[in-house]
C-alpha cells in the first residue's frame, strides 16, 4: 500500500473517518478515511462499481453511512436535520454527473434558482450581476436567454457549473464530471475546473476514473480500491508505483 505523502496544509475542509456502508452483503466502503485540504484539487479514483458514487451520496447526506464520520466545517454530515443539511448545502457546491438543469428553465432562471432558494434577502440587481457574472466565469454570457436543450453537451456542463458557482461555494463536489463528453471538450471542462479553483481558491473533491482529468487537475488522488482508500499521492508518485493494483487503476 502507498502510504500518504507529506500534507500540504493542516487546514482540512472535509474529513471522513472509519466509514462504512453497505448493501446488504455488498461491502461498499470499508473503514474508508480520507481528508480534503483547504485550497486543492482532490480526485477520488476507482473503477465502475467501486464506490465512489456511494461515497459522494454520503457526502451529501443522500445516503445514511452504516458508521463513521464525515465533517464538512466540522459539522458531522450523518448527525444533521434538514434544515442543518440545507446550510451546508449553500456552502458546498455539487456538480451532478448528468447536470440536473431544469428543461424547461431558460439559462437565467436555472442561474437564478438556487440563488432564490439559498439567499433569499439577495434583491434582483444583485441577482442580475450574480448570473453575469456566473456566466462570465464559465465563458458563457450569450447564452443568458437559452433553453437547456438549446445547448451542447460541454455548454450543459459549463452552465450547470456556473450554477454550482454562483453561491461561492468553499467546496465544490464533482461527480464525474468529464463522464459523456467528447476528448476536447472533456479536456476544456477539466480546465475549467482548474481555473475556477485558482480564482476562487475553493477546494474540490473530484470523482472521476478519466486519466486526463486525474493527471490535469488533480494536487492529490486517492485510489478506492476494495472500499478503501488503497493509496494516496500525486498522479506522478502514483504512476511510478509498481503495485499491480495501482497500475492496473492508472493504465
Ligand atoms: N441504493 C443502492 N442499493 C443497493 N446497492 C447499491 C445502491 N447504490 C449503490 N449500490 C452498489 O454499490 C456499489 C458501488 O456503486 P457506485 O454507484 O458507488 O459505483 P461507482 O464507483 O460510482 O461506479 P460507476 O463509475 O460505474 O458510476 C455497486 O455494487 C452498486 O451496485
Amino acid at each position: 500500500m502507498v502510504q500518504p505523502e507529506k500534507k500540504k496544509s493542516n487546514q482540512d475542509v472535509i474529513i471522513i473517518k472509519h466509514l462504512n456502508k453497505s448493501f446488504g452483503s455488498n461491502k461498499v466502503l470499508v473503514d474508508f478515511n480520507i481528508n480534503l485540504e483547504k485550497d486543492e484539487n482532490l480526485v477520488v479514483m476507482g473503477k465502475s462499481g467501486s464506490g465512489k458514487s456511494v461515497l459522494i451520496k454520503c457526502i451529501i447526506g443522500l445516503l445514511e453511512p452504516d458508521s463513521g464520520t464525515i465533517e464538512i466545517f466540522g459539522r458531522n454530515i450523518p448527525d444533521l436535520d434538514r434544515n442543518e443539511l440545507d446550510e451546508i448545502r449553500a456552502k458546498v457546491g455539487f456538480l451532478f454527473q448528468g447536470n440536473a438543469l431544469y428543461d424547461s428553465m431558460t439559462v437565467r432562471q436555472n442561474l437564478e434558482f438556487p440563488l432564490r432558494r439559498h439567499w433569499m434577502n439577495v434583491n434582483q440587481p444583485e441577482v442580475n450581476k450574480l448570473v453575469q457574472e456566473a456566466l462570465d466565469d464559465v465563458g458563457l454570457k450569450h447564452t443568458i436567454n437559452m433553453m437547456p436543450a438549446e445547448l451542447s453537451g460541454g455548454m450543459r456542463k459549463r452552465i450547470a457549473l456556473a450554477r454550482t458557482l454562483i453561491l461561492k461555494p468553499e467546496i465544490i463536489l464533482y461527480d464525474e464530471p468529464t463522464t459523456g463528453l467528447d476528448p476536447g471538450t472533456a479536456k476544456e471542462i477539466i480546465e475549467l475546473i482548474v481555473a475556477i479553483q485558482k480564482k476562487y481558491r475553493s477546494s474540490s473533491l473530484i470523482i472521476s476514473h478519466d486519466m486526463n482529468c486525474v493527471r490535469l487537475a488533480a494536487d492529490r488522488v486517492v485510489m478506492l480500491i476494495d472500499g478503501r482508500c488503497y493509496a494516496e499521492g500525486t498522479y506522478d508518485s502514483l504512476k511510478k508505483s509498481g503495485d499491480p493494483k495501482i497500475k492496473d487503476l492508472i493504465e
